[in-house]
């Protein structure tokens, strides 16, 4: 006999580590979409301009709660992204005065809107020093930009080349891996416990590189890092429903209008914040650990970030199969809501 499965599931409110909510009409289409069923986020500062100092946050933190629907409750936590002009006492004051929860490091050029990122780590030491001393965390786009690297390796390298380096340097540095796609990763961060994390996304646990390249290229699986093949994307799935504390979500929902998407040459970002609960509601039901949802999606990130969890509680609920929309509407065109490829059964309650 087979032990009945749970339909309904009760956890903390979960939060989104990495998200990119982006400004003016985007901003008031995507803000209610993860504020729905998300208690807090880590919001992404590469709008462009970027948010470099802690005016900038200020500024873009009142955006933010200005495109909230009534009543939400949601906290954005906000980033400054580092460039190699990044005034170190800026950053302690931000920090002091509750402005700032982390920064952001983009190599330059490795994803969308990181022009204005590190070409010369050198250059940004005396900021992260400071990070290092006051606990600032630093989240980092992990891949390299060199184009004689094949992309598919670039986070592999990054590791080598510039990350484990790096924290030799600074033991102390608490750093975030952002969006990691490889089991090499995963094999980084478990073996290497101090001062580390690492988000995995709602897409990297469901896509490999086929979902993007085979039968027909598909723009809207395109997102930088870009999915690996499966081994690699096994690897995360592990990763994630373990409960080892040190790997936590952060959906990198990073909405672009299908205009941007479906053209020669295609932006980089999935849009997932509508339907990322019921996608892993169903894939920890399939792995066998519903139980560890609340671990990877509400505890684990808020424990590296030193924060409490969330009070409020969500309720999840499984029934017949339904479809999320395929694209929400925005003052700057349609913007395509990621699809698993499979059915959802779960849905969050409210
Ligand atoms: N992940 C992506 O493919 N795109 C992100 C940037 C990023 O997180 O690298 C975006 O801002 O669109
Ligand atoms: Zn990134
Ligand atoms: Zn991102």
């Amino acid at each position: 006999m087979t032990e009945a499965m749970p339909d309904r599931l009760t956890l903390r409110r979960p939060d989104d580590w990495h998200l990119h909510l982006r400004d003016g009409a985007m901003l008031a289409a995507v803000a209610a979409q993860s504020a729905r069923d998300f208690g807090r986020a880590i919001v992404m500062p590469n709008l462009v301009p970027p948010v470099v100092t802690a005016a900038d946050a200020v500024a873009y933190r009142a955006r933010i709660e200005a495109a909230l629907p009534e009543g939400a409750d949601f906290t954005p936590l906000m980033t400054l992204y580092l460039t190699e002009e990044t005034d170190p006492e800026d950053l302690r004051r931000a920090h002091a005065e509750g402005i700032t929860t982390a920064v952001k490091l983009y190599p330059a050029g490795a994803t969308t809107n990181s022009a204005s990122g590190v070409r010369d780590m050198a250059k940004v030491m005396p900021a992260l020093e400071v990070m290092a001393e006051i606990g600032m965390p630093l989240c980092v786009h992990g891949e390299v930009t060199s184009p004689e690297i094949d992309i598919f390796d670039r986070e592999a390298v990054f590791i080598d080349k510039v990350l484990a380096p790096l924290r030799r340097q600074l033991p102390d540095l608490r750093v975030v891996m952002e969006h990691v796609t490889t089991a090499d990763a995963v094999d980084y961060v478990r073996d290497n416990p101090k001062n580390l994390g690492a988000t995995i996304t709602t897409h990297h646990l469901v896509i490999n590189r086929n979902h993007i390249l085979a039968g027909g290229i598909r723009p809207d699986y395109y997102c930088l890092p870009v999915a690996k093949r499966e081994t690699h994307r096994l690897a995360l799935a592990e990763a994630a429903v373990s409960g080892d504390a040190r790997f936590f979500l952060g959906t990198d929902s990073a909405p672009h209008v299908q205009a941007a998407k479906h053209t020669g040459c295609g932006c980089a970002g999935i849009f997932t914040a509508p339907v990322t609960m019921p996608i892993l509601a169903e894939m920890f039901e399939a792995a066998g650990r519903l139980n560890r949802l609340e671990q990877f999606a509400s505890l684990n990130g808020p424990k590296f970030y030193g924060l409490p969890p969330n009070e409020a509680r969500i309720t999840m609920t499984r029934g017949e199969a339904w479809s999320p929309p395929a694209q929400i509407a925005t003052g700057e065109g349609p913007v395509t809501v990621f699809d698993p490829g499979f059915a959802l059964h779960w849905r969050v309650e409210g």
